[in-house]
């Protein structure tokens, strides 16, 4: 018999197609309250489950006693709580390396749109507000050989190291778990302390995962380190960052200006404090969002997920302990 498979996101034709080859499918369109309770009524049958952005947390899992396999569309893992499904030996997968460069793509698209107020200068325009005295109040600051300081020098991180040092002739700094010798060969970058980066780097930013050990890393405190000439940029997990405290040192001019592709909560709230800001460049969690990155992962996610099912080892096992053979 075929096994059950819930999708929580919808994937190409081809993909579609190729599971339902194999697998009995339920698709859950859209997460929204008739969503959720579609979810639950498929949980208890399913032997596998495909998505992304949702906090699939016991409550929910408690309802699916069959699940063998998670397959996330996503590198990132803050939904799941991997214990717990170690503790059942359901296999969690995720999607590294194909949204790698896509994601440190983004991170410069930020870099550049707040260095040189891209959206703020283009709103302008817009607005017919462009008289000929473009003058030192319109102004941006350089990107090319400014110092770029990477926190969380993994795949994403190296990615954009390689962009800042061989594109734009940045020097860079980095911050992570422990140095790493052959990162500083190819880009020429030098390891340093948390609170040196801050103090240091023209542009900060964060390319870490969201874990115990990282929520709320970048506070008030942190924040108190960095200069008026400082952007921040984050690309990782808005829990990261202690919003309130970002907010007040985007005002007081404690830092110049911020590029965030995520928040503590998304979707962000239109009324949300920052959207205020004519020195913050917001986008909507899109790191990964191209047509061809976002197939990637569902073909990535797809492999692991039929992997798993046919009680082989998916290539990107997160939860390792949970894998007997
Ligand atoms: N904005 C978006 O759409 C996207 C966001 N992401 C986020 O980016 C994160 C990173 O992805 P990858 O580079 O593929 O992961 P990775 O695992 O290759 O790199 C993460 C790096 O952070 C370091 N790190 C972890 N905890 C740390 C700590 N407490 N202090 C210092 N360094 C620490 C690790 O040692 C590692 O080098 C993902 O977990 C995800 O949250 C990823 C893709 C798209
Ligand atoms: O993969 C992730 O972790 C994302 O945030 C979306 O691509």
């Amino acid at each position: 018999m075929k096994k059950k498979v819930v999708l929580y996101k919808k994937l190409s034709p081809l993909l579609m197609a190729r599971l339902h080859e194999q697998t009995d499918v339920t698709l859950i369109d859209n997460l929204d309250a008739d969503g959720l309770a579609q979810l639950r009524e498929a949980l208890p049958r399913a032997h596998g489950l495909l998505g992304a952005s949702l906090k699939l947390d016991a409550g929910l899992l408690d309802l699916a006693p069959n699940l063998r396999a998670i397959a996330s569309v996503s590198v990132g893992v803050d939904n799941y709580d991997i214990d717990y499904l170690t503790e059942r030996r359901i296999l969690l997968s995720n999607t590294p390396d194909v949204l790698t460069e896509t994601t440190a793509d983004t991170g410069f698209a930020l870099i550049l749109a707040t260095a040189r107020r891209v959206v703020e200068l283009a709103n302008m325009v817009r607005a017919g507000q462009w008289n000929r005295n473009i003058g030192p109040v319109h102004f941006g600051s350089d990107v090319h050989g400014k110092t770029l300081g990477i926190i969380g020098m993994g795949r994403i991180g190296e990615a954009l190291a390689q962009r800042g040092h061989f594109g734009f002739g940045m020097p860079v700094i980095y911050h992570s778990h422990s140095p790493k010798p052959a990162v500083e060969q190819r880009f020429n970058a030098q390891y340093r302390s948390l609170p040196e980066l801050l103090q240091q780097a023209d542009f900060v930013c964060l390319t870490l995962p969201l874990t115990v050990e990282t929520e709320g890393l970048i506070g008030a405190e942190q924040f108190a380190l960095m200069r008026p000439e400082t952007i921040f940029i984050n690309i990782s997990r808005g829990k990261v960052v202690d919003e309130t405290a970002l907010i007040e040192a985007l005002r007081s001019g404690q830092i110049r200006a911020a590029g965030l592709d995520v928040f503590e909560r998304e979707p962000l709230n239109p009324d949300s404090p920052l959207l205020q800001l004519n020195n913050v460049v917001a986008t909507p969690h899109i790191g990964s969002a191209t047509h061809e990155t976002r197939e990637a992962m569902a073909t990535c996610a797809v492999d692991n997920l039929l992997a798993a099912l046919a009680g082989e080892r998916p290539k990107n096992l997160v939860n390792t302990r949970a894998w007997k053979g």
